[in-house]
């Protein structure tokens, strides 16, 4: 992966850099001269990883599938943070995403609360919210296809009063860097987390075994992974 164009998180990357190469000056100064380059470089970046990384998972079977979504659950379930946790939000999988529903029917079923992100329709169409989801609820497809909860009875929930958010990954690396399907929804719906220690929820990231890569280049608004947990192995990413 090209770590020229990882943005501010690498600057001690390229400080160290700096000393071995005389062409990294350049980049260096390119870097603080030509900030919207550099996310421009990021965004160009992230959409070809983005299809490469999807077509990584719809290469999987549906047996495949089913077993992968079956083995997430059972690592997640082994977690402390799962047993302490009471409200948890996940998300109804789509493209061959991993499924949480596995994990979802038996979190209904010891009783914590589960809920589903809704995007919003009207004011700002980039906002997201969290609705409590009964496992089997009837939902409604959103302008991308994806069940939703209707939303009409209930508030949603405060996104700082979930305890475990469960994110759709379409790719990760093991610094706990993300890339999603290119909304910012998560991003944005907890932005309130960004520069604090250990403020809620806690943020693991789910994904198939085949969406790690070595380095995923990184924006100021990314919100890190404590975790991220696979049908294969849970990785605990080194604090950035
Ligand atoms: N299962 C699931 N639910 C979720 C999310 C998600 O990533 N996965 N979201 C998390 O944000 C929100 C919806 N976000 C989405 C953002 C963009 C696209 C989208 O544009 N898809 C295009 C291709 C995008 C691309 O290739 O860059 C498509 O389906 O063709 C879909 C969902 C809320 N619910
Ligand atoms: N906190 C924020 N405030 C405003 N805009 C934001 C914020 N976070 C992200 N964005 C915008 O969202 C866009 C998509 O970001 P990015 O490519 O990181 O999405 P993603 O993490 O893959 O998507 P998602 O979070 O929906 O899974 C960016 O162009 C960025 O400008």
């Amino acid at each position: 992966m090209n770590r020229w164009v990882q943005g501010p998180r690498s600057r001690r990357y390229l400080g160290a850099s700096l000393n071995r190469c005389f062409i990294q000056p350049c980049v260096h100064h390119h870097y603080f001269l030509f900030p919207r380059y550099t996310a421009w470089m990021n965004t160009t970046l992230k959409s070809r990883l983005r299809r490469e990384l999807r077509a990584r998972r719809q290469g999987l079977s549906k047996a495949q599938q089913t077993i992968a979504a079956n083995q997430l659950m059972l690592r997640l379930i082994r977690l402390p943070v799962f047993h302490r946790a009471q409200h948890i939000a996940a998300y109804i999988a789509s493209d061959d995403e991993i499924s949480p529903a596995p994990l979802l029917r038996y979190a209904g079923l010891i009783g914590k609360h589960c809920y589903l992100p809704k995007i919003s329709q009207t004011a700002n169409r980039n906002d997201m919210d969290f609705y409590r989801y009964h496992f089997k609820q009837t939902l409604q497809p959103n302008r991308y296809g994806i069940g939703e909860p209707s939303g009409l009875r209930r508030q949603p929930q405060a996104a700082n009063k979930l305890d475990i958010v469960l994110l759709p990954l379409t790719g990760f690396d093991k610094e706990g860097r993300r890339l999603g399907m290119g909304g910012g929804f998560y991003d944005r719906a907890f932005a309130f987390k960004n520069g604090k220690k250990n403020q809620q929820p806690i943020m693991i990231g789910i994904a198939h075994h085949c969406q790690e890569v070595d380095s995923l280049p990184g924006d100021d608004w990314d919100i890190p992974l404590d975790l991220i947990v696979t049908d294969r192995r849970v990785i605990k990413p080194r604090k950035r």
